[in-house]
Protein backbone atom coordinates (compact mmCIF):
# COMPACT_ATOMS: atom_id res chain seq x y z
CA UNK A 1 0.00 0.00 0.00
CA UNK A 2 1.56 3.01 -1.06
CA UNK A 3 1.67 5.91 1.59
CA UNK A 4 -1.09 8.17 0.36
CA UNK A 5 -3.10 5.01 0.33
CA UNK A 6 -2.63 3.99 4.01
CA UNK A 7 -3.41 7.35 5.51
CA UNK A 8 -6.62 7.43 3.65
CA UNK A 9 -7.33 3.54 5.42
CA UNK A 10 -8.90 0.50 4.77
CA UNK A 11 -12.21 2.37 2.38
CA UNK A 12 -10.57 3.44 -0.07
CA UNK A 13 -8.30 2.03 -3.05
CA UNK A 14 -6.91 3.06 -6.68
CA UNK A 15 -8.14 2.32 -10.05
CA UNK A 16 -6.25 3.91 -12.56
CA UNK A 17 -3.56 5.26 -9.98
CA UNK A 18 -6.27 7.27 -8.94
CA UNK A 19 -7.80 7.38 -5.20
CA UNK A 20 -11.78 6.14 -4.91
CA UNK A 21 -13.92 5.01 -2.08
CA UNK A 22 -13.66 1.28 -1.83
CA UNK A 23 -17.40 1.10 -2.02
CA UNK A 24 -17.33 2.40 -5.66
CA UNK A 25 -14.52 -0.18 -6.73
CA UNK A 26 -16.56 -2.86 -5.78
CA UNK A 27 -18.60 -2.74 -9.16
CA UNK A 28 -16.50 -1.05 -11.28
CA UNK A 29 -16.54 -3.83 -13.97
CA UNK A 30 -20.02 -2.62 -14.53
CA UNK A 31 -19.44 0.59 -14.52
CA UNK A 32 -16.07 0.48 -17.50
CA UNK A 33 -18.66 -2.38 -19.32
CA UNK A 34 -21.98 0.00 -18.83
CA UNK A 35 -23.38 0.58 -22.63
CA UNK A 36 -25.01 4.21 -22.71
CA UNK A 37 -28.23 4.53 -24.76
CA UNK A 38 -28.71 7.21 -27.73
CA UNK A 39 -30.81 8.93 -25.27
CA UNK A 40 -29.31 8.14 -22.28
CA UNK A 41 -27.94 11.38 -20.45
CA UNK A 42 -24.63 11.28 -18.29
CA UNK A 43 -24.02 14.10 -15.91
CA UNK A 44 -20.13 14.43 -14.83
CA UNK A 45 -18.51 16.51 -12.38
CA UNK A 46 -15.61 17.12 -10.45
CA UNK A 47 -16.85 16.84 -6.44
CA UNK A 48 -18.06 19.72 -4.94
CA UNK A 49 -18.62 21.66 -8.42
CA UNK A 50 -22.49 21.20 -7.83
CA UNK A 51 -23.82 17.73 -8.61
CA UNK A 52 -26.75 17.53 -6.88
CA UNK A 53 -27.74 21.01 -7.98
CA UNK A 54 -27.48 20.44 -11.72
CA UNK A 55 -29.29 16.93 -11.24
CA UNK A 56 -31.98 18.72 -9.30
CA UNK A 57 -32.62 20.66 -12.49
CA UNK A 58 -32.17 18.02 -15.25
CA UNK A 59 -34.72 16.00 -13.66
CA UNK A 60 -37.31 18.88 -13.07
CA UNK A 61 -36.75 19.08 -16.85
CA UNK A 62 -38.14 15.40 -17.42
CA UNK A 63 -40.37 15.77 -14.63
CA UNK A 64 -42.04 19.15 -16.59
CA UNK A 65 -41.54 21.19 -13.73
CA UNK A 66 -43.84 19.42 -11.14
CA UNK A 67 -41.80 19.05 -8.16
CA UNK A 68 -44.22 16.70 -6.24
CA UNK A 69 -42.79 14.06 -8.42
CA UNK A 70 -39.19 15.07 -7.37
CA UNK A 71 -40.01 13.65 -3.87
CA UNK A 72 -37.28 11.20 -3.81
CA UNK A 73 -33.76 11.50 -2.77
CA UNK A 74 -31.47 13.01 -5.40
CA UNK A 75 -29.11 10.38 -5.67
CA UNK A 76 -32.08 7.57 -6.32
CA UNK A 77 -33.30 9.86 -8.95
CA UNK A 78 -30.01 10.36 -10.96
CA UNK A 79 -27.89 7.19 -9.74
CA UNK A 80 -24.18 7.80 -9.70
CA UNK A 81 -21.83 6.16 -12.47
CA UNK A 82 -18.65 7.07 -11.60
CA UNK A 83 -16.43 6.55 -14.17
CA UNK A 84 -16.43 4.63 -17.06
CA UNK A 85 -14.92 3.38 -20.54
CA UNK A 86 -15.49 6.75 -22.35
CA UNK A 87 -14.94 4.76 -25.71
CA UNK A 88 -18.51 3.77 -25.36
CA UNK A 89 -20.63 6.13 -24.23
CA UNK A 90 -23.01 7.18 -26.70
CA UNK A 91 -25.17 8.96 -24.36
CA UNK A 92 -25.59 12.91 -23.98
CA UNK A 93 -23.14 14.12 -21.74
CA UNK A 94 -23.41 17.45 -19.41
CA UNK A 95 -20.28 18.06 -17.65
CA UNK A 96 -20.65 20.88 -14.86
CA UNK A 97 -17.11 22.04 -13.72
CA UNK A 98 -16.24 24.85 -10.87
CA UNK A 99 -13.31 27.02 -10.24
CA UNK A 100 -10.57 24.87 -8.91
CA UNK A 101 -9.95 27.20 -5.30
CA UNK A 102 -13.73 26.78 -4.90
CA UNK A 103 -14.26 23.26 -5.38
CA UNK A 104 -10.97 22.43 -2.78
CA UNK A 105 -12.42 24.46 0.15
CA UNK A 106 -16.02 23.03 -0.58
CA UNK A 107 -13.98 19.44 -0.63
CA UNK A 108 -12.46 20.52 2.54
CA UNK A 109 -15.70 20.93 4.26
CA UNK A 110 -16.61 17.71 3.15
CA UNK A 111 -14.04 15.79 4.32
CA UNK A 112 -14.42 17.51 7.62
CA UNK A 113 -18.40 16.21 7.60
CA UNK A 114 -17.87 12.99 6.25
CA UNK A 115 -16.15 10.60 8.51
CA UNK A 116 -15.39 7.97 5.96
CA UNK A 117 -12.19 10.83 4.80
CA UNK A 118 -9.38 10.94 6.87
CA UNK A 119 -8.29 14.21 9.07
CA UNK A 120 -7.67 17.23 6.27
CA UNK A 121 -5.50 18.77 8.54
CA UNK A 122 -5.28 22.69 8.22
CA UNK A 123 -7.00 23.88 5.11
CA UNK A 124 -3.65 24.92 3.89
CA UNK A 125 -2.24 21.09 4.32
CA UNK A 126 -5.17 20.32 2.42
CA UNK A 127 -5.09 21.94 -0.44
CA UNK A 128 -2.00 20.75 -0.87
CA UNK A 129 -3.54 17.38 -1.18
CA UNK A 130 -5.69 18.66 -3.94
CA UNK A 131 -2.65 20.10 -6.07
CA UNK A 132 -1.14 16.61 -5.96
CA UNK A 133 -4.38 15.26 -6.96
CA UNK A 134 -4.35 13.43 -3.52
CA UNK A 135 -8.25 13.05 -2.81
CA UNK A 136 -10.92 10.82 -3.88
CA UNK A 137 -11.07 12.07 -8.09
CA UNK A 138 -7.94 12.47 -8.12
CA UNK A 139 -6.19 15.33 -10.12
CA UNK A 140 -9.25 18.35 -10.85
CA UNK A 141 -6.86 19.57 -13.16
CA UNK A 142 -6.88 16.28 -15.11
CA UNK A 143 -10.37 15.50 -14.81
CA UNK A 144 -11.78 19.71 -16.25
CA UNK A 145 -9.04 19.74 -19.00
CA UNK A 146 -10.18 15.88 -20.20
CA UNK A 147 -13.78 16.83 -20.44
CA UNK A 148 -13.29 19.97 -22.24
CA UNK A 149 -11.00 18.71 -24.71
CA UNK A 150 -14.09 16.33 -24.72
CA UNK A 151 -16.92 19.19 -25.53
CA UNK A 152 -15.42 19.16 -29.42
CA UNK A 153 -16.77 15.50 -29.48
CA UNK A 154 -20.45 17.04 -29.95
CA UNK A 155 -22.88 15.17 -27.55
CA UNK A 156 -21.76 17.32 -24.48
CA UNK A 157 -22.75 20.12 -23.16
CA UNK A 158 -20.14 21.54 -20.65
CA UNK A 159 -21.80 24.21 -18.13
CA UNK A 160 -19.88 26.17 -15.48
CA UNK A 161 -21.06 26.26 -11.39
CA UNK A 162 -19.92 30.12 -12.02
CA UNK A 163 -22.03 30.87 -15.15
CA UNK A 164 -25.39 28.84 -12.72
CA UNK A 165 -24.64 31.69 -10.08
CA UNK A 166 -24.80 34.78 -12.42
CA UNK A 167 -27.78 34.04 -14.98
CA UNK A 168 -29.55 30.59 -13.83
CA UNK A 169 -32.04 31.12 -16.49
CA UNK A 170 -29.52 31.90 -19.43
CA UNK A 171 -27.87 27.98 -18.35
CA UNK A 172 -31.46 26.72 -17.75
CA UNK A 173 -32.50 27.43 -20.78
CA UNK A 174 -29.19 25.86 -22.23
CA UNK A 175 -30.18 22.65 -20.63
CA UNK A 176 -33.56 22.29 -21.78
CA UNK A 177 -32.83 23.03 -25.36
CA UNK A 178 -29.81 20.49 -25.06
CA UNK A 179 -32.45 17.94 -23.54
CA UNK A 180 -34.74 18.57 -26.64
CA UNK A 181 -37.30 20.04 -24.77
CA UNK A 182 -39.04 23.67 -25.39
CA UNK A 183 -37.96 26.30 -23.08
CA UNK A 184 -41.43 28.08 -21.91
CA UNK A 185 -41.61 30.53 -19.47
CA UNK A 186 -43.71 28.62 -17.05
CA UNK A 187 -41.11 25.36 -17.01
CA UNK A 188 -37.71 27.59 -16.64
CA UNK A 189 -39.74 29.69 -13.76
CA UNK A 190 -40.88 26.45 -11.92
CA UNK A 191 -37.14 25.04 -12.54
CA UNK A 192 -35.58 28.38 -10.96
CA UNK A 193 -37.65 28.57 -8.45
CA UNK A 194 -37.36 25.11 -6.99
CA UNK A 195 -33.69 24.85 -7.44
CA UNK A 196 -32.55 27.86 -5.87
CA UNK A 197 -29.55 27.48 -3.14
CA UNK A 198 -31.77 27.86 -0.54
CA UNK A 199 -35.33 25.71 -1.98
CA UNK A 200 -32.48 22.63 -1.61
CA UNK A 201 -31.29 23.60 1.56
CA UNK A 202 -34.56 22.83 2.86
CA UNK A 203 -35.61 19.91 0.88
CA UNK A 204 -34.87 16.80 2.35
CA UNK A 205 -34.60 15.22 -1.20
CA UNK A 206 -31.82 17.31 -1.93
CA UNK A 207 -30.27 18.30 1.54
CA UNK A 208 -28.66 14.94 2.57
CA UNK A 209 -30.52 14.95 5.51
CA UNK A 210 -31.46 11.80 4.28
CA UNK A 211 -28.13 10.05 5.29
CA UNK A 212 -27.86 8.77 8.53
CA UNK A 213 -25.37 11.10 10.52
CA UNK A 214 -22.53 8.37 10.78
CA UNK A 215 -21.88 8.84 6.97
CA UNK A 216 -22.37 12.70 6.68
CA UNK A 217 -22.56 14.92 9.97
CA UNK A 218 -24.54 17.17 9.25
CA UNK A 219 -23.78 18.56 12.77
CA UNK A 220 -20.26 20.14 11.44
CA UNK A 221 -21.94 21.91 8.99
CA UNK A 222 -24.89 21.38 6.45
CA UNK A 223 -24.29 19.56 2.86
CA UNK A 224 -26.04 22.64 1.20
CA UNK A 225 -23.01 24.79 2.51
CA UNK A 226 -22.85 28.38 1.36
CA UNK A 227 -23.51 28.19 -2.23
CA UNK A 228 -21.70 30.88 -3.80
CA UNK A 229 -18.73 31.93 -5.55
CA UNK A 230 -15.68 33.14 -4.57
CA UNK A 231 -15.81 31.78 -0.61
CA UNK A 232 -11.63 30.63 -1.75
CA UNK A 233 -10.88 34.45 -0.70
CA UNK A 234 -12.51 34.13 2.78
CA UNK A 235 -9.42 30.55 3.08
CA UNK A 236 -6.29 31.43 1.24
CA UNK A 237 -3.91 32.94 2.43
CA UNK A 238 -1.85 35.49 0.03
CA UNK A 239 0.81 32.95 0.55
CA UNK A 240 -1.14 29.92 -0.23
CA UNK A 241 -2.68 31.68 -2.97
CA UNK A 242 0.22 32.74 -4.45
CA UNK A 243 1.63 28.84 -4.54
CA UNK A 244 -1.69 27.55 -5.99
CA UNK A 245 -1.42 30.11 -9.04
CA UNK A 246 2.01 29.09 -9.75
CA UNK A 247 1.33 25.55 -9.84
CA UNK A 248 -2.18 26.01 -11.45
CA UNK A 249 -0.86 27.64 -14.14
CA UNK A 250 1.45 24.97 -14.53
CA UNK A 251 -0.66 22.33 -14.38
CA UNK A 252 -3.11 24.15 -17.30
CA UNK A 253 -0.49 25.69 -19.55
CA UNK A 254 -1.67 25.50 -23.24
CA UNK A 255 -5.36 24.82 -22.04
CA UNK A 256 -8.24 26.94 -22.79
CA UNK A 257 -10.11 26.26 -20.60
CA UNK A 258 -11.00 29.16 -18.27
CA UNK A 259 -12.57 29.93 -15.00
CA UNK A 260 -14.24 32.85 -13.64
CA UNK A 261 -12.56 32.59 -9.88
CA UNK A 262 -15.60 34.92 -8.28
CA UNK A 263 -18.45 37.07 -9.29
N1 LIG B 1 -28.88 25.28 -5.65
C1 LIG B 1 -27.60 25.53 -5.42
N2 LIG B 1 -27.07 26.76 -5.69
C2 LIG B 1 -25.77 27.03 -5.45
N3 LIG B 1 -24.88 26.13 -4.93
C3 LIG B 1 -25.35 24.88 -4.65
C4 LIG B 1 -26.71 24.52 -4.89
N4 LIG B 1 -26.87 23.22 -4.51
C5 LIG B 1 -25.67 22.81 -4.06
N5 LIG B 1 -24.77 23.80 -4.13
C6 LIG B 1 -23.36 23.78 -3.69
O1 LIG B 1 -22.64 22.79 -4.43
C7 LIG B 1 -21.60 22.23 -3.61
C8 LIG B 1 -21.80 20.74 -3.50
O2 LIG B 1 -21.50 20.16 -4.74
P1 LIG B 1 -21.80 18.61 -5.02
O3 LIG B 1 -23.27 18.47 -5.14
O4 LIG B 1 -21.06 18.37 -6.31
O5 LIG B 1 -21.24 17.86 -3.86
C9 LIG B 1 -21.73 22.93 -2.24
O6 LIG B 1 -20.88 24.08 -2.30
P2 LIG B 1 -20.30 24.82 -1.02
O7 LIG B 1 -19.66 23.79 -0.15
O8 LIG B 1 -19.29 25.80 -1.59
O9 LIG B 1 -21.44 25.53 -0.37
C10 LIG B 1 -23.21 23.30 -2.25
O10 LIG B 1 -23.56 24.31 -1.32
C1 LIG C 1 -18.64 9.99 0.42
C2 LIG C 1 -19.42 9.53 -0.75
C3 LIG C 1 -19.62 10.59 -1.78
C4 LIG C 1 -20.83 11.21 -1.93
C5 LIG C 1 -21.02 12.15 -2.92
C6 LIG C 1 -19.96 12.44 -3.76
O1 LIG C 1 -20.09 13.30 -4.83
S1 LIG C 1 -20.32 14.82 -4.79
O2 LIG C 1 -19.35 15.44 -3.90
O3 LIG C 1 -21.70 15.10 -4.35
O4 LIG C 1 -20.10 15.25 -6.16
C7 LIG C 1 -18.76 11.83 -3.63
C8 LIG C 1 -18.59 10.91 -2.61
Amino acid sequence: MDSILSEYGENFGRIQGILMYKDFLKYWNDVETFQARPDDIVIATYPKSGTTWISEIVDMIYKEGDAEKCKDAIFNRIPFLECRNEDVLNGNIIYLCRNAKDVAVSYYYFFLMVPIHPNPGTFSEFVEKFMNGHVPYGSWYKHTQSWWEKRKDGQLLFLFYEDMKEDIRKEVIKLIQFLGRKPSESLIDKIVQHTTFQEMKKNPFTNYTMMPNEFMNQKVHSFMRKGISGDWKNHFTVALNEKFDKHYEQQMKGSTLKFKTGI
